[in-house]
C-alpha cells in the first residue's frame, strides 16, 4: 500500500527545519511531492548551540535538564511551523498524509555509551498538526549495540536504484557531519560516516567573519589549503576505523588551525572534509565509479572541486545534476523511513550501523 509521507529533518549544521513530502510504499519511491525549509532564528540557533554544550552531560535519552527543556520546546514549536506553513502554501490537509517522519534535533551522539539524544516532543507535535507522527529512529539500532547512524542508506538506495547505472556508486551527503552510502547491485549497502561536513567551516566562517557559512565556497576558493596540517588530522584513529563508523558533530571541534590567514583556514578546512570523504575509498570493496554529492556542502562549489581533484577518474556530480532535490533528500528520507517503520521493515543493517541483525525501528505518537 502506498502512503502519503511528510518527512521532517533538522540537521546537525543547526540551519533549520527540512520538510519534504513523498509517496511510497517503503520499498520503492511512486513520486516526489513538494518540499519546503522553516530556518531557525538567531535566537533559536544560539539556544540549539547552547543545548549542544549542556548535553554533553546527559545521563541518559530522555533527561531535559536545564536548558534542553526550552530548547526541545523550540525545537517542537519550529517543526509545528514548518508544517502549518507548508500544508497551508501547497493547500494539504492533515487528512491526506498518512505519517510523520520526526527526527528531531540531535544534541548528543554516544554509540559506545549506547546513547543518541535527539530533543523535540513527538507527542505535542502530532497533538498540534493532527497527524500519527513516528520519531526516535535511532533508539532500538544504538540500544542493540548499532551506530545509531546513518539512516538514510535505505532511502540512498531507493534513489540510486531509478538512476540505472554501473556501480560502485556512492552517494555523498555533506551536512555538519558528512556520511557516505555504498551500493553495488541490490545487495549490497555499505554505510558510515567519513568525517567533518560543513560544521568546521561554519563554526570558523561564523568565528572569523561573522558569516553562518561559506556561501558557495568563494572564500575558500581565495585561501590555500595547508596539506600538512590535513595529513596530521588524517591521522586520527577514526579515519582508518573501518565502516561502519559515526560521530557526534562535535568529535572534531578540539581541531585547532593555528595562527592562519581566514581565507587560507577555510580552505584547509574545506580541503580537509574533501580528504575525509576521500579517505574512506581504501576501506570500501571496491573503487567506487561515480559519486553524487547531496546535503547544503554540494552548494559548495570549491568542495565540489577539491572532491573531484582527490576522487578522479571517478565522476563527482552534485545531486541536483541527476535530478534530485539536494536540500530535501534528509527530509524525504525520514519519510521513507516513517513508512518502513510503520510497515516493519529494516530502517539499518549490519553493514550501515553495525546492528547485529537488521533492525526496524521508530515510535508512534498518536494526535
Ligand atoms: N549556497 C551555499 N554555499 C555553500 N555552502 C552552503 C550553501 N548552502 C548551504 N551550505 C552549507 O550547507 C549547510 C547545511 O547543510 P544541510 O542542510 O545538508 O545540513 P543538515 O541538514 O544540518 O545536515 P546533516 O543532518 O546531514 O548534518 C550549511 O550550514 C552550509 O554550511
Ligand atoms: C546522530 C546524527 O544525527 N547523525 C547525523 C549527522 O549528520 C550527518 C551524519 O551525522 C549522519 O550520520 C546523521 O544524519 C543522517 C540524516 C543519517 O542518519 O543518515
Amino acid at each position: 500500500m502506498m502512503l502519503t509521507a511528510l518527512g521532517l529533518m533538522s540537521g546537525t549544521s543547526l540551519d533549520g527545519v527540512d520538510v519534504a513530502l513523498i509517496e511510497t510504499d517503503g520499498r520503492q519511491i511512486k513520486a516526489f511531492g513538494p518540499s519546503g525549509y522553516r530556518p531557525y532564528t538567531e535566537g533559536e540557533r544560539s539556544l540549539l548551540r547552547q543545548a549542544l554544550t549542556e548535553a554533553v552531560h546527559l545521563p541518559q535519552r530522555d533527561a531535559r535538564p536545564g536548558i534542553l527543556r526550552h530548547a526541545e520546546q523550540a525545537v517542537t514549536i519550529a517543526h509545528a511551523e514548518a508544517v502549518a506553513s507548508f500544508t497551508a502554501q501547497h493547500r494539504i490537509s492533515c487528512q491526506d498524509i498518512d505519517i510523520v517522519g520526526f527526527h528531531g534535533q540531535t544534541v548528543l551522539h554516544r554509540p559506545e555509551r549506547r546513547l543518541t539524544v535527539q530533543i523535540g516532543d513527538a507527542g505535542a507535535l502530532a497533538k498540534t498538526i493532527h497527524i500519527p507522527v513516528m520519531h526516535d529512529f535511532r533508539a532500538a539500532d544504538v540500544e542493540a549495540g548499532g551506530q545509531g547512524a546513518p539512516f538514510v542508506p535505505v532511502y540512498h538506495r531507493a534513489l540510486a536504484q531509478s538512476l540505472n547505472r554501473e556501480g560502485p556508486i556512492v552517494v555523498v551527503n555533506i551536512g555538519g557531519v558528512s556520511n557516505i552510502t555504498y551500493i553495488d547491485g541490490a545487495d549490497t549497502l555499505i554505510a558510515c560516516d567519513t568525517g567533518p561536513g560543513n560544521a568546521l567551516i561554519d563554526d570558523f566562517m561564523y568565528r572569523h567573519m561573522h558569516q553562518a557559512f561559506d556561501t558557495e565556497g568563494r572564500f575558500a576558493a581565495q585561501g590555500k589549503p595547508d596539506e600538512t596540517w590535513i595529513a596530521q588530522a588524517l591521522k586520527l584513529p577514526f579515519f582508518s576505523a573501518r565502516p561502519p563508523k559515526s560521530l557526534d558533530r562535535n568529535d572534531f571541534a578540539a581541531l585547532k588551525l593555528g595562527a592562519v590567514a581566514p581565507a587560507d583556514g577555510a580552505a584547509t578546512l574545506t580541503a580537509f572534509t574533501a580528504a575525509a570523504i576521500a579517505r574512506i575509498v581504501p576501506l570500501l570493496p571496491k573503487r567506487p565509479k561515480c559519486w553524487i554529492v547531496c546535503g547544503g556542502g554540494a552548494s559548495n562549489l570549491t568542495m565540489l572541486r577539491m572532491l573531484r581533484e582527490r576522487l578522479a577518474p571517478a565522476t563527482v556530480q552534485a545531486a541536483e545534476s541527476v535530478g534530485w532535490a539536494s536540500d530535501a533528500i534528509e527530509a524525504q528520507a525520514f519519510g521513507f523511513l516513517a513508512a518502513r517503520g510503520l510497515k516493519g521493515l529494516p530502517l539499518s543493517y549490519p553493514a550501515t550501523t553495525g546492528v547485529p541483525i537488521p533492525m526496524t525501528g521508530g515510535i508512534i505518537a498518536r494526535p
